[in-house]
């Protein structure tokens, strides 16, 4: 247990001091600082403090995605399907799973056995590399770093130290942001490297083109490791294959997997489609690394890539919950291209449903947000009627009351903005213009567009309900998930 001074609520308190602060932000932005190689030689320093080397990495057979869309589904993926073999065969005898960014709790991103890892455990391991970090500095002659990596960064250590400690045998990882100078990137003889849909998003760290993105991502292909990816837009499938030719790298472009016809893939579109497909190529390779003899491509599926495909629990991404008078679709979507899936299979799961439509839409601190309702109200859009008789655009704050969970404090946007609910308004203002007849509101939590859209359920005739759709912000859905849920939606 944690000592009292020392619990899971210190431990995010300490982390969110970890926060680069808005103005900071703002600050580097102008004087037009990005990631860099910088970032990785400060990571495998960090990791040197706390005790490891990156060889020490290879013990967790790490499996590593980039990508701009599908990367978390693609490590779902994976790691449902290791957890069959787990259950048949016991191998992996414990599996890691590292991804960003949380739902509910921060505790999410680094799970054992697919489950996040106990509130105590984090607390443990969060203080047992706040110490290690701590106690180095004053060891060592360079003391130009800050003594502790910046949020993301720190969580990426700290998953090392909980996935060796506890004797993981196969780790899957989700890239942050790109993949060259992620820190994730640190490892370097994963047993895999996948690359999932690239398209456009950090356009100020990355660039912006998906040229420009693709070379990022690529950078966690390495030499001595297999790699795949699937269908790209050409600009994007030309850089990946001239940098695996560099790395001397054997890129393998799949299709979607013939055999994946057998499996009832949710949702049943080919972007996720896709995702399982580099899932089952990179599920092989660490299978294969750990000795376990898979059917040949030629054959079906085994089951437990089966079992492991259809079971997958992969939350805040295209989920159904119905309520008496409301049929709520929540999906964490929050770029150009993933909001035009997200909207398509909004208009899909409801087509032929009555009752009003709705939905709830927040982009903290993204005024490229403005551009992507377009694109959603295209994919909604019907003759004669709105594309939904409602819309609401809120802040992530979850409550009237209590406002903010700890997990979801975030000093990387600017309070004033918030309190203004600056953006909803351009939203508002935007949507208005595009959609004329829809009834637009802002709305300051997320607890109050919910009432909003449970109050238009309210007398509604027998077989019509409302047919909500959350979408925009993954920290948005989260709260919603834990409000429809009475609790932690963990
Ligand atoms: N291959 C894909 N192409 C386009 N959109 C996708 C794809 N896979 C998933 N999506 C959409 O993106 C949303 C987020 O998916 P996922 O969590 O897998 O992505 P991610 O790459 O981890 O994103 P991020 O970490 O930036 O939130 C999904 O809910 C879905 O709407
Ligand atoms: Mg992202
Ligand atoms: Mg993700």
């Amino acid at each position: 247990m944690a000592s009292p001074s020392r619990s899971y609520n210190d431990a995010i308190d300490a982390l969110n001091s970890l926060q680069t602060p808005f103005d900071i932000i703002e600050a580097r932005r102008k004087a037009g600082i990005k990631p860099d190689a910088v970032s990785i030689k400060e990571m495998r320093t960090y990791l040197g403090r706390i005790g490891y080397t990156p060889k020490d990495l290879d013990r967790i057979n790490i499996v590593h995605v980039a990508g701009t869309k599908g990367k978390g589904s693609t490590c779902a993926f994976v790691d449902s399907i290791l957890a069959q073999y787990q259950r048949t065969l016991s191998v992996p005898h414990k599996t890691g799973l590292f991804t960003s960014p949380h739902l509910i709790a921060v505790r999410e991103r680094i799970r054992i056995n697919s489950k996040p890892i106990s509130e105590a455990l984090f607390a443990k391991y969060f203080f047992e590399v706040w110490d290690r970090l701590e106690q180095s500095i004053t060891t060592e002659e360079n003391t130009l770093m800050a003594p502790r990596p910046i949020y993301a960064r720190y969580l990426t250590l700290m998953s090392w130290h909980v996935f060796l400690q506890e004797g993981v045998e196969a780790a899957v990882y989700e890239t942050g942001i790109g993949g060259e100078f992620d820190a994730t990137n640190v490892v370097e003889r994963p047993v895999a490297s996948g690359i999932s849909t690239l398209g456009i998003d950090h356009v100020f760290a990355l660039g912006n083109t998906v040229d420009k993105i693709a070379w990022h991502k690529a950078g966690i292909m390495k030499t001595g490791s297999p790699a795949f990816t699937i269908e790209q837009v050409p600009e994007a499938a030309e850089v990946l294959k001239k940098r695996a030719v560099e790395k001397e790298v054997n890129l393998e472009v799949l299709e979607i997997d013939p055999r994946l016809s057998a499996v009832k893939i949710r949702p049943d579109a080919a972007f996720q489609k896709r995702n399982a497909s580099l899932a089952i190529a990179l599920a092989e390779a660490v299978l294969l690394s750990l000795k376990i003899t898979i059917p040949p491509k030629n054959e079906p599926l085994a089951d437990e890539f089966v079992d492991g495909l259809e079971k997958v629990v992969w939350r805040g991404r295209c989920e159904v919950k119905p309520e008496d008078k409301v049929t709520w679709h929540v999906d964490g979507a929050h770029t150009s291209d993933s909001l035009k899936m997200s909207a398509k299979w909004f208009n899909d799961e409801i087509s032929g449903r009555s009752g009003p439509r709705i939905m709830i839409f927040n982009q903290q601190g993204r005024s490229e947000a403005v551009e992507f309702l377009e694109s959603i109200q295209k994919a909604t859009k019907r003759e004669g009627k709105p594309a939904f008789d409602h819309v609401i655009f809120c802040t992530n704050v979850t409550y009237a009351v209590t406002g903010y969970k700890r997990d979801f404090v975030n000093h990387q946007f600017d309070p004033a903005d918030i309190d203004k609910m600056t953006v909803q308004h351009r939203f508002a203002e935007k949507w208005s213009s595009i959609d004329p007849d829809a009834t637009v509101k802002v709305m300051p939590t997320i607890e109050q567009s919910i009432d909003y859209a449970r109050q238009l359920g309210e007398g509604l005739p027998e077989g019509e309900s409302v047919q909500a759709f959350i979408t925009g912000s993954l920290h948005l859905v989260g709260g919603a998930l834990g409000i429809l849920e009475k609790a932690d939606a963990l």
